[in-house]
């Protein structure tokens, strides 16, 4: 057995063992709030480029970490790379976010390549090996994957639409298109978090960042159940796999989440009522989350009230610290640093 002082305190609680501090990381914690990503950003031509430059990725997934320490880093990745590699195009014109060329019917679906081919994401895998062999022995390394809703909605969209509207009406239109979409995004999503776990990731993250936008019967049948069944792959060939599930905007499907027994964590969005939560999802499973970026963004003595919310809510059970969504472009660097001080107790 290894000694309990090297394995990283984020593993620890989602083990399920206490822990005085819940460890903290930031979801979008490598970015552009970060003048030192944008530096290597502006350096490395597109953003997909940046995505497929081990030598750039593994630098900017380590910058949160040199700068504040946090107890997980997240592999500097996205979402869309499944579809790109699936042979969909995908850019990411500036300022404007995803463009795709859009996959919404049968035609489409049939032009894209029938199973992932990981060599097209050697360059993510590798990026994966070198931040596990760069990093401290008490930091998590996280990969990641979107769950199949969030992403089909980028797939069949071409962009981010309000409410997901284009692909929830595909859903209710044309299930047979639907379900063979969804069932490509689960076969690929359990490989590409298998090579992950395999090059050195310590758990790894579903982001359903698109949950609320489904009614609870869609949600079940479209995010809940490829989720599991993503879940189920995974532990069949990893059974000691770690898996977070980020469902945004879920409210009270949260419970079924919790309960069935998928995710060794559950993310938090912002709107969740922590003294709720404590009682119907803490119970099952360890919890992460969910601090509102905006507190973050404002800082002063909101932030603080927030922080201690959220802490004494979660204390004496598996918690995890986190943003309920991702970190702003414009939340200053103080306001983070005076988030961890009121964490770390400092
Ligand atoms: C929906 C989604 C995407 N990507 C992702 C999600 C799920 C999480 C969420 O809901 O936020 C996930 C993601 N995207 C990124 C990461 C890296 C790891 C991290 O630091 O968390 C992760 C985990 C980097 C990124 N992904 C992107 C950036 C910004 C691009 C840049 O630096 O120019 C980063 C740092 C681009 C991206 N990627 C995506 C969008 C809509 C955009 C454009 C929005 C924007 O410009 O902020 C799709």
């Amino acid at each position: 057995m290894e000694p309990a002082t090297t394995k990283p305190p984020l593993l620890n609680v989602i083990d399920g063992k206490p822990s005085e501090r819940p460890p903290v990381w930031l979801m979008r914690q490598a970015g552009r709030y970060l003048p030192e990503y944008r530096a290597v950003r502006a350096k490395a031509g597109s953003f997909l480029d940046l995505c497929y430059n081990p030598d750039l990725a593994t630098e900017v997934t380590l910058q949160p970490i040199r700068r504040f320490g946090f107890d997980a880093a997240i592999l500097f990745s996205d979402i869309l790379v499944i579809p790109h590699a699936l042979g969909q195009g995908v850019t990411f014109a500036e300022g404007e976010g995803p463009k795709l060329r859009p996959v919404a019917d049968s035609a489409a679906l049939g032009a894209l390549t029938p199973a992932l081919d990981l060599d097209r994401l050697a360059p993510v895998l590798e990026t994966v090996k070198r931040v596990r062999s760069a990093l401290p022995v008490e930091t998590a390394l996280l990969g990641f994957c979107g769950a199949p809703w969030t992403v089909a909605s980028y797939m069949i969209a071409g962009k981010s639409t309000p409410d997901q509207a284009p692909a929830r009406l595909l859903a209710y239109r044309d299930e047979a298109f639907f379900a063979a979409l969804i069932e490509r995004l689960v076969d690929a999503s359990v490989s590409y978090l298998v090579a992950q776990l395999d090059a050195g990731a310590d758990a790894v993250q579903i982001f359903e960042s698109f949950a609320g936008a489904l009614p609870p019967a869609l949600f079940d049948r479209w995010s809940l159940e490829p989720i599991s069944r993503i879940a189920a792959g995974v532990r069949a060939r990893r059974p000691d796999a770690r898996i977070l599930v980020f469902p945004r905007g879920a409210a009270q499907r949260l419970e079924v989440l919790a309960q069935a027994g998928i995710a060794d964590v559950v993310g938090l969005d912002w709107s969740v009522d922590p003294a709720w939560a404590r009682e119907h999802v803490q119970t099952h499973v360890c919890v992460q989350g969910n601090l509102d970026p905006l507190a973050l963004v404002a800082g002063g003595r909101q932030l603080d009230e927030a922080v201690d919310r959220i802490i004494e809510a979660f204390s004496g059970r598996p918690h995890i610290f986190n943003l309920g969504h991702g970190i702003l472009p414009e939340t200053p660097i103080a306001h983070v640093e005076q988030m961890l001080r009121r964490l770390r107790g400092a």
